[in-house]
């Protein structure tokens, strides 16, 4: 029998599910069990094509429309994936692995945010007026960019779809979005609901493929954009390809983010924000604070109440059932990836305070871990896992533990705790990287910008700045006056 997930086809485009077996098989593998329960395949260049053409002729019409009726496209489309919050989390939890619990909460709850809030600035982009000497004056008109193309990661499939669509569509461009191949299934939903808000045919479409699909995309000439949620080495591929043709990009590439704990901190707030940053879905968040620097007052409480509200909180088990709280890795290779760390953080001589086993079942489980004793200089403080591992690194003063949070190629996120908001303020100041928090981590409501520096990423998603990613300003100039000519 046909699983309730496998899609009717692989593809969405203009309005349409579209099919061509001859592309190679994506399997979809449930990560709870290991079961294939759906079978796409990558697009094949004939595919890539009949998308970017329905984009390109859809966006000449799309742009046209005023900000006001494509924003109330965005906002239905936001209510219809409220009132379908059930099935699209359920899909989100077959596609991902990450618990009900946590799908039902946060993934199409976070693309109707963002669909609503785009939906919401469309009918008020504007330019504006610039007066000249003379009476002569310019104006700005802000405008679509054209088709850009969407490249997903697999931890949050219906939430990068919408966070790379609503903007684009707020300003009139129009998008070929290519889902991670590990996580196909979620894009098609957003490409249907779209639709079915109004959207015109070829406005949103859906490519499935791996690399070289998404390669594909990157330096057609038909693509006037790309925002790239992937890894530092893919970003970096990316980024070169759409430099080349002088294409716009937004790179949200990966972290190794710090999160540094003083000795004032309430220690049940600051335990509380060392989970959120290392093991929410398990732990496979771009902006995980995987780097805890604790003062060494308080470590050692720190490290005991952290054990203790592990090995009584974590409740691992079916992902659909409600009370679970813990899901698996995303696939094998991850869970190698995993296994492969945590054997080297023991090599490496860091403490194993909890975790480092391996339920032994099908589908890709791994328990959290938390190192401590770790240094600046171990594999597992200086890599991104991508995964439930957290290191716990000592240190003494303000002026040391800031020096070394610094002291990475990345620069996605990083977080402090103290009950001294100068210094929460002093030291998020010195923080090198695009979204700090001050007594919390992991939010990114989409009212404000979530992005990184460094090699962490270029450009921001979210908040009216995203506008300016997905826009460009023309300028006329207006004379009032006779023309001056030296000859
Ligand atoms: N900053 C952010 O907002 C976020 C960043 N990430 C980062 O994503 C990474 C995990 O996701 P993965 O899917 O493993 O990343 P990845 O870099 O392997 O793949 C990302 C996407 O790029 C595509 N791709 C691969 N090679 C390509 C090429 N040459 N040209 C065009 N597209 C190509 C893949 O098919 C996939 O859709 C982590 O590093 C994580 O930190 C994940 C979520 C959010």
């Amino acid at each position: 029998m046909t699983h309730p997930a496998q899609p009717k086809a692989s593809h969405y485009i203009n309005g349409e599910y579209v099919e061509d077996t001859s592309g190679a098989e994506i399997p979809v593998i449930y990560p709870a069990t290991g079961e294939v329960i759906a079978t796409l395949h990558a697009a094949t260049p004939a595919i890539v094509d009949q998308a970017l053409d329905a984009a390109k002729n859809a966006q000449k019409e799309w742009a046209a429309m005023s900000g006001t009726e494509r924003g109330r496209v965005l906002r239905r489309a936001a209510d219809i994936m409220r009132e379908r919050n059930h099935d699209l989390s359920v899909l989100e939890t077959y596609d991902t692995g990450k618990p009900y619990q946590e799908t039902s909460e946060v993934d199409a709850t976070s693309g109707a945010d963002a669909l609503e809030y785009f939906g919401g600035l469309a009918g008020s982009l504007t330019g504006e007026h610039i007066p000249l000497a003379g009476g002569d004056f310019a104006y700005t008109i802000r405008e679509a960019l054209g088709v850009c193309v969407g490249i997903g990661a697999w931890n949050y499939p219906t939430q990068i779809a919408c966070w790379k669509g609503a903007p684009a569509l707020a300003c009139g461009n129009t998008m070929v979005f290519k889902p991670s191949e590990s996580t196909p299934l979620c894009a098609l939903k957003v490409a249907e609901i779209m639709v079915e808000a109004g959207a015109p045919k070829g406005v949103y479409n859906v490519v499935q493929g791996y690399g070289e699909v998404g390669a594909k995309l990157v330096t057609d000439p038909r693509v006037a954009k790309v925002s790239l949620t992937g890894s530092v080495p893919t970003g970096k591929k990316v980024y070169a390809a759409a430099a080349a043709e002088m294409k716009h990009v937004t790179m949200e590439l990966g972290g190794k983010s710090p999160l540094i704990i003083f000795d004032d901190a309430d220690l049940e707030n600051a335990v509380s924000g060392a989970i959120l940053a290392n093991f929410y879905s398990t732990g496979q968040v771009c902006s995980n604070g995987t780097r805890v620097f604790v003062q060494k007052g308080i470590k050692e409480a720190f490290l005991a109440r952290l054990k203790e509200r592990l090995d009584a909180g974590i409740k691992m088990g079916d992902p659909m059932d409600p009370e679970v709280n813990f899901g698996p890795m995303v696939n094998e290779n991850q869970l190698n990836i995993v296994k492969k760390y945590v054997a080297l953080g023991q090599e490496e001589g860091a403490r194993l305070v909890t975790g480092g086993g391996y339920p032994e079942k099908d589908g890709f489980w791994v328990e959290p871990v938390v190192f401590a004793d770790v240094q600046d200089d171990m594999t597992i403080a200086r890599e991104e896992i991508f995964g439930p591992v957290m290191s716990v690194l000592d240190f003494d003063t303000e002026e040391e533990v800031l020096a070394r949070a610094n002291a990475t190629e990345f620069g996605l996120a990083a977080g402090v705790f103290t009950a001294d908001l100068t210094r929460g303020h002093r030291i998020a100041a010195g923080f090198e990287a695009g979204t700090c928090y001050i007594n919390t981590y992991n939010l990114a409501p989409v009212e404000a910008p979530f992005g990184g520096s460094k090699a962490s990423g270029v450009g921001r998603e979210n908040s009216k700045l995203a506008i300016n990613h997905y826009s460009e300003m023309k300028m006329v100039y207006v004379s009032m006056n006779d023309v001056e000519a030296p000859f």
